[in-house]
Order: C-alpha cells, then sequence, then structure tokens
C-alpha cells in the first residue's frame, strides 16, 4: 500500500492556472495526489507527462492514473533530466528545439513510503540495511557514502545539509567504528550518531539521528544538484505564459528556488548611470506570489509532514 498525504494539493496545482488543453510534468509523480487533480482538470488535448525515479512510485501512479489513459504518460528518470525526457515524450519544439510546457511542478523530498518501507533504507525508526537512494538502480547507497567518503566530506554533508552542530564529532566516531568493521544498518548508524553528541544535547530537538540521516539522504540522491538542473532546464521549457510549482521541505532547497527564480526576474543591470542599456538583459519570469505560500493550520493538523513546506510559483514571460 503506497500511502502519502499530498502537501499544499489544491495551491500547488491552482498556482500552475490548469488549460484544458496544455501540456503539464508532474516531476514528483509520488502517490500521484498533485498528478490526479491536474489530470482531473485536463480536457481534449490535454497532457500530463509525470516523471520519477522510484519504480514503487511510478507502480502505483501508473494505476492510480488510469484512468485518465493516454491523456498521461510516466517515465522513469531523474527529474535533473526533465529536457530529455520531455523530448522523448514526444513534446512539441519551440524554433530553438526546446520542448514547450504549460506547468512544471516539483514537490520535492521523500514520499512517506520511502521513509515507511523499512527494506529502502531511510529510516531510523527501523533497523535494515542502510541504503536511502529513490532510484534502487542508482549506484551511491548510504552504506557506500558512509562507509567510503572521507571524514571531511562526511563532516560537511552533516554540517551543511543536516545543520548538525556536532557533525565533526559524529563523522569521527563514523570513521573510528568502519575502521573496525563496516556500518551496515540504519540501527548501527544511528547509534554512532547518537554516541556523537553530547549526552544533554541529545535531549532536544527531536530524534538525535533525524538531521544526520536527512543530510545523508540529501548527498545520496544529490537532491540539491538535481534540483538546480532541472530549476535550470525545467524555466527554459516552459511556454510564455507557463507556471512552475515548487514545493520544499529545506532552507537550501527553498534558497536554490528562490534564487533560480530571481536570477530569472532581473532585469537590465548596467550601471545607474548608463545613459542605455548596453546589456540586454530582459526578465524572463515574474512571481506569481511574493511570499512563499506555507500549509494552513487545517493542513498541519492532518498532516506533520507539511510542517516545513513552502510553495514558491512564478510564471514565464513573453
Ligand atoms: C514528496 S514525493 C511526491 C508526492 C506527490 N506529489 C503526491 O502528491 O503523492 C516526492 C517524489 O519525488 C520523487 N523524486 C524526488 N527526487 C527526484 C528526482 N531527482 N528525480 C525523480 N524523482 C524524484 C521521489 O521518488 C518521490 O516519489
Amino acid at each position: 500500500m503506497f500511502h502519502h498525504i499530498t502537501v499544499l494539493k489544491e495551491e500547488a496545482v491552482e498556482g500552475l492556472a490548469i488549460k484544458p488543453d496544455g501540456i503539464y510534468v508532474d516531476c514528483t509523480l509520488g502517490g500521484a495526489g498533485h498528478s490526479e487533480r491536474i489530470a482531473a482538470q485536463l480536457g481534449d488535448g490535454g497532457r500530463l507527462i509525470g516523471l520519477d525515479q522510484d519504480d514503487a512510485a511510478l507502480a502505483f501512479a501508473g494505476e492510480k492514473l488510469s484512468p485518465y489513459g493516454d491523456k498521461v504518460t510516466l517515465v522513469k528518470t531523474n527529474f535533473r533530466y526533465i529536457r530529455q525526457a520531455l523530448e522523448k515524450a514526444g513534446v512539441p519544439l519551440s524554433a530553438e528545439g526546446v520542448p514547450q510546457v504549460d506547468g512544471i511542478l516539483l514537490d520535492l523530498g521523500v514520499s512517506s513510503p520511502q521513509l515507511d518501507d523499512a527494506d529502502r533504507g531511510f529510516s531510523y525508526h527501523q533497523d535494515a540495511e542502510l541504503d536511502m537512494r529513490m532510484d534502487q538502480t542508482a549506484p551511491l547507497t548510504a552504506r557506500k557514502l558512509v562507509n567510503e567518503w572521507p571524514e571531511a566530506e562526511l563532516t560537511r554533508i552533516l554540517f551543511e545539509y543536516g545543520e548538525e552542530k556536532f557533525a565533526r564529532r559524529i563523522a569521527s566516531v563514523i570513521v573510528k567504528a568502519r575502521e573496525k568493521a563496516p556500518v551496515e544498518t540504519t540501527g548501527q548508524l544511528a547509534e554512532l550518531i547518537k554516541e556523537g553528541i553530547p549526552a544533554a544535547a541529545r535531549r532536544t530537538g527531536g530524534h538525535p539521528a533525524k538531521r544526520s540521516f536527512q543530510a545523508i539522504r540529501i548527498a545520496v540522491n544529490d537532491e540539491l544538484g538535481a534540483l538546480e538542473d532541472v530549476l535550470e532546464q525545467g524555466i527554459e521549457c516552459l511556454k510564455p505564459g507557463g507556471r512552475i510549482s515548487v514545493i520544499t521541505f529545506h532552507s537550501l532547497e527553498d534558497r536554490i528556488v528562490k534564487q533560480a527564480f530571481a536570477g530569472h526576474i532581473e532585469s537590465c543591470t548596467c550601471p545607474p548611470d548608463f545613459p542605455i542599456c548596453v546589456c540586454g538583459r530582459k526578465s524572463t519570469l515574474r512571481l506569481v506570489n511574493r511570499k512563499p505560500i506555507v500549509p494552513g493550520d487545517n493542513e498541519l493538523e492532518v498532516n506533520q509532514r507539511a510542517r516545513s513546506s513552502k510553495l514558491r510559483i512564478a510564471e514565464k514571460l513573453g
């Protein structure tokens, strides 16, 4: 069973201003909560292309979206290859040869089934072989990262991606342990992380392994690199008037989205005393909402996972 409560469903899909005959891309299909809402608004000529790198999500979403028939195309891919996926799906190209769509949705991070299924090796709640790959055919597992990455790299990811104050101590405990025997399971890793955190600090901020597990997951799946790539290519693939909705769960993700949008919004960068513009730079995006949209109390009451979510929406200019 694939149980995932969709975050900011109404707001993210409404942000796309769906046209019944438009072409939409859900880059993070998961349990198809957003996709179903999009598909239900499509009429003749409308198309939804759903991407995911997780086979279980694709299988579940395929079933759920089957009533929409050939309006829906699902593709197994990392969303960082969005342009290639759209070309392969036969999306019409611009005069410059870039596939053109009316809307793109990203609901980042992992789905509840990925976290909850012990065999996927994401969770410190259940002991299982360390894995954490969204794409189970990808070469880098959490086991490999934890046992092979240099101590300085471990420290960096724990600090940067997990905002873990005790990153250096945790990395040192892991490296000492792996010199004796490889760290194989989520349970072993959680114990080592606990050891690296002073006893007094363990009692605050939830489970002591939470931040480090998140950091390792982000690194295993190169989540921030993939996000930068999909934003760069995705914005290029939007038609004039096309929209992009992005839901983030982490301050680093949100910063990447904010900066990618800002880079396209910036117009002339010539010094103010230049009589005419020589840079020729024009805005290619506009923000639909000045401030990110966050979930309301009703949503937070039924879905704790929505707590840190933020939605940013932008529109491509002509
Ligand atoms: C939060 S879930 C999406 C849930 C979905 N919006 C729903 O309503 O059910 C994120 C999904 O995106 C997928 N995903 C995350 N990063 C990805 C990437 N770089 N490429 C492809 N899929 C990715 C995950 O495998 C997961 O299924």
